[in-house]
């Protein structure tokens, strides 16, 4: 058995962490590849956030049209040529993973690659099975991080497993857009690859379990969206899954409507109904690692796990299934690799996200129906784009802030945008929450751009009725 002082498992958020602070320790990289090229480097890179951001883009443009008619400009949308826009987006990808893959296997001359599977044996040490030859290599080592991510779930309908259906994973690379798309789960990647490919053209039907898509958003947030994306998309609520046909030309989808069977056939199915984190790939259970009962591997503030010397971060540990999350909890395992004697936590206080569909969407703290289950006074106010200056210029009908404040001190709580740059409008608002800084300080003492789309947030804090 092979033993070095550090093992990286996964070369995600995991790859960011071994550098020249490093260069005095024996490194081995773990990596099986992800998609169908296998690709070095993860989800976020290969079939993740870069991707359906560079896609999500493209139907921006594509919705140039549309946005224009509202303004008295006539724009026309001729054509949409997939393989250009597919080719586009991964001819720059592709090689950023291929040269991560090669500086890690030549780069440093104290770290090596394997490419294959690594499985825990037992308390730090593994088997590395090698994806091209199949052959087994034992390893073992003073520091084990487990950055090994999560992966598309696949649901138990019948049918489904013996059908042709694409995940997130696969989607992306399709040959030919398609002329029309059955979207099983109303999740994230679910309405963000419905926005790209409706604007490229694509018929798309959304299934949701529940009356609500984006369920898990502020319940304002995700009724408007709803009620959007009802207009945009075919969109079934209250619809379960009873089973799934598929031969070689697409899919057929049975659903239980509000009014029998419903079926629904499409060229391409897509499965976006969540991510399973991959501690049973790494066989983390073997390694004498213990899991919360929803599969992910247990870790302190620390990043520490229940084994010490072994380490986890990213989607296969973390409550949040977000690259802004694993990035930082991928520098907190760098610290206290090098710090043993002076460890750090990753803060999780404030955790921002934002969904890149049509419109956007962006959201941190708590939503209202968190702070009314958890018994926290708060006061909430609103402002809608129609209502400042900038959402009058781009016509805006339907898009808002939503801001909650501690009555008293005006700390802010939570902070929801449904709208045009609401990723970017938001960041503020994380930053006033992260430092502390209260409602009516930050609207009153610092000067807002006129006429400005920062106006929102402004009006919104001045809206709290705050004692
Ligand atoms: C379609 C999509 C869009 C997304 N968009 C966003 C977004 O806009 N913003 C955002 O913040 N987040 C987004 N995410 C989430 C984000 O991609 C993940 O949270 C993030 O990539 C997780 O990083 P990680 O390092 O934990 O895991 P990963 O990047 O998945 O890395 C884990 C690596 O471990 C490897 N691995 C797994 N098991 C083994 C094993 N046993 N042996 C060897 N290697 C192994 C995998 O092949 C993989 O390369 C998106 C996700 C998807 C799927
Ligand atoms: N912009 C971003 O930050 C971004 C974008 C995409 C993905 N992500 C991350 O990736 C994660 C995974 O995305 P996702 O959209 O797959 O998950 P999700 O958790 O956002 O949504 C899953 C959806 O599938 C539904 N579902 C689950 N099981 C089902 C079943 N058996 N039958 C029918 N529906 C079912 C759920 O009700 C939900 O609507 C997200 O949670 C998010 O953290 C982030």
């Amino acid at each position: 058995m092979r033993h070095v002082d550090l093992v990286v498992i996964g070369s995600g958020s995991g790859n960011a962490i071994v550098d020249e602070r490093f260069d005095d320790r024996e490194v081995v990289y773990v990596e099986k590849g992800v998609g169908s090229r296998g690709s070095y480097g993860g989800t976020c890179l290969n079939v993740g956030c870069i991707p359906t951001k560079m896609l999500v883009h493209t139907a921006d443009v594509a919705g140039s049209p549309e946005e224009g008619s509202r303004l008295g400009v006539d724009l026309s949308l001729n054509d949409a040529d997939w393989p250009r826009i597919r080719d586009r987006v991964f001819g720059r990808i592709d090689p950023i993973a291929d040269g991560g893959q090669k500086y890690r296997q030549t780069g440093r001359s104290n770290t090596s690659l394997l490419i294959g599977t690594a499985r825990f044996t037992g308390p730090k040490q593994l088997s590395v099975i090698d994806a091209q030859t199949g052959d087994a290599t034992a390893l073992s080592a003073d520091q084990i991080v487990v950055a090994a991510g999560s992966r598309p779930a696949v649901p138990d309908v019948p049918g489904l497993a013996e059908s042709r259906f694409h995940t997130s994973d696969s989607v992306m690379r399709l040959e030919q857009v398609p002329t029309s798309m059955t979207i099983l789960g109303s999740g994230f990647i679910a309405v963000e690859m419905a926005h790209i490919f409706s604007s490229l053209g694509v018929k798309v039907t959304v299934v949701a379990r529940s009356g609500q898509l984006l369920r898990q958003l502020d319940r304002d947030v995700a009724r408007q969206f709803t009620e959007i994306a009802g207009a945009r998309w075919d969109v079934r609520l209250n619809r379960a899954v009873r089973r799934v046909e598929g031969d070689g030309d697409g899919a057929r989808v049975f659903l239980d409507g509000p009014d029998g069977e419903e079926r629904l056939e499409a060229d391409v199915l897509l499965v976006a109904t969540g991510r399973v984190p991959n501690s049973d790939l790494i066989g983390a259970e073997d390694g004498g690692i213990e899991l919360t009962a929803d599969g992910r591997v247990v870790v302190d503030e620390t990043q520490a796990t229940t084994v010490p010397g072994v380490w986890a971060l990213g989607d296969i540990s973390s409550p949040y299934q977000l690259k802004h999350v694993a990035n930082r909890e991928a520098r907190t395992v760098a610290h206290n690799l090098l710090h043993p004697e002076d460890l750090i936590r990753t803060d999780h206080r404030y955790v921002p996200y934002a969904v890149f569909t049509d419109p956007r969407i962006a959201s941190v703290g708590l939503t209202e129906q968190e702070a009314e289950a958890n018994g926290i006074a708060y006061v909430t106010s609103t402002q809608e784009y129609a209502g400042i200056a900038y959402g009058w210029a781009m016509e805006d009908t339907t898009g808002f802030a939503k801001l909650l404040a501690d009555p008293s001190t005006g700390a802010l709580l939570g902070a929801h945008i449904i709208g045009p740059e609401a990723p970017t409008l938001i960041q503020p608002l994380i930053q006033a929450m992260q430092f502390g800084l209260d409602a009516r300080t930050m609207a009153r003492d610092q000067y807002w751009i006129h006429p400005a789309m920062p106006e929102l947030i402004e009006n919104a804090l001045l809206a709290l009725p705050l004692v």
